[in-house]
């Protein structure tokens, strides 16, 4: 028997996603998003396009077993080491992946207008097929997956708080992913992306 509740596997061309709605029960996430909120030292990053800068739409902290700097998008962040927290949901995302992780970016949005443009988590410090365990607090907000070479092929989801969502395989080589803004008033979400950097 598992532990956690089955996922959902998505059906996607070229890619592997699961999603499990209910990773954490509500009280536990409730906790978790209240701890992070308060705790994390949130960064605004700058990030530069075609030579110009802008501040990023959201805030960021990357923490890490090492001290090893990680580069994305012309950005170079020093990781913090794991807390007590965040080590303690490293290990329930290992269990229930099967994978080992030794790095976590952490997103805070903290409106709908905060937002992660079209990307693909595809630095060469992840390796060939990185697996990317990404766990949702807070409010929800629609993740976008489209196919780079068909944009024809989409895919949305609205991600739960308390859920993780599994991107493997060769997902990373064949789509991007993205979370759009949205108009509506809403409130924070903190995203939590674990990765093991090579
Ligand atoms: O906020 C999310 O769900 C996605 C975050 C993401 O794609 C990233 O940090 O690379
Ligand atoms: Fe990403």
């Amino acid at each position: 028997m598992s532990l956690f509740n089955e996922p959902i596997q998505l059906t996607i061309n070229d890619g592997e996603v699961l999603y499990y709605p209910r990773f954490f029960n509500r009280q536990e996430a409730d906790i978790i998003f209240k701890q992070l909120f308060k705790e994390t030292p949130w960064q605004e990053d700058d990030i530069k396009v075609f030579g110009k800068v802008y501040k990023q739409p959201r805030l960021t902290a990357l923490y890490g077993s090492e001290n090893k700097p990680y580069s994305y998008s012309n950005i170079t962040m020093h990781p913090q080491l794991f807390s007590a927290l965040l080590n303690d949901i490293k290990v329930k995302v290992e269990e229930a992946s099967y994978e080992s992780f030794n790095t976590v970016l952490l997103n805070l949005y903290r409106d709908g207008k905060d937002s992660n443009g079209w990307h693909a988590d595809d630095e060469k410090e992840l390796g060939e097929n990185p697996v990317i365990a990404s766990l949702s607090f807070g409010e929800e907000r629609y993740f976008n997956l489209r196919h780079k070479k068909d944009k024809t092929q989409k895919h949305k989801l609205l991600l739960n708080h308390g859920s993780l969502l599994l991107m493997k395989g060769e997902t990373q080589h064949h789509w991007h992913h993205q979370i759009p803004k949205t108009s509506k008033q809403i409130g924070s979400r903190i995203n939590l992306t674990f990765r093991q950097l090579i």
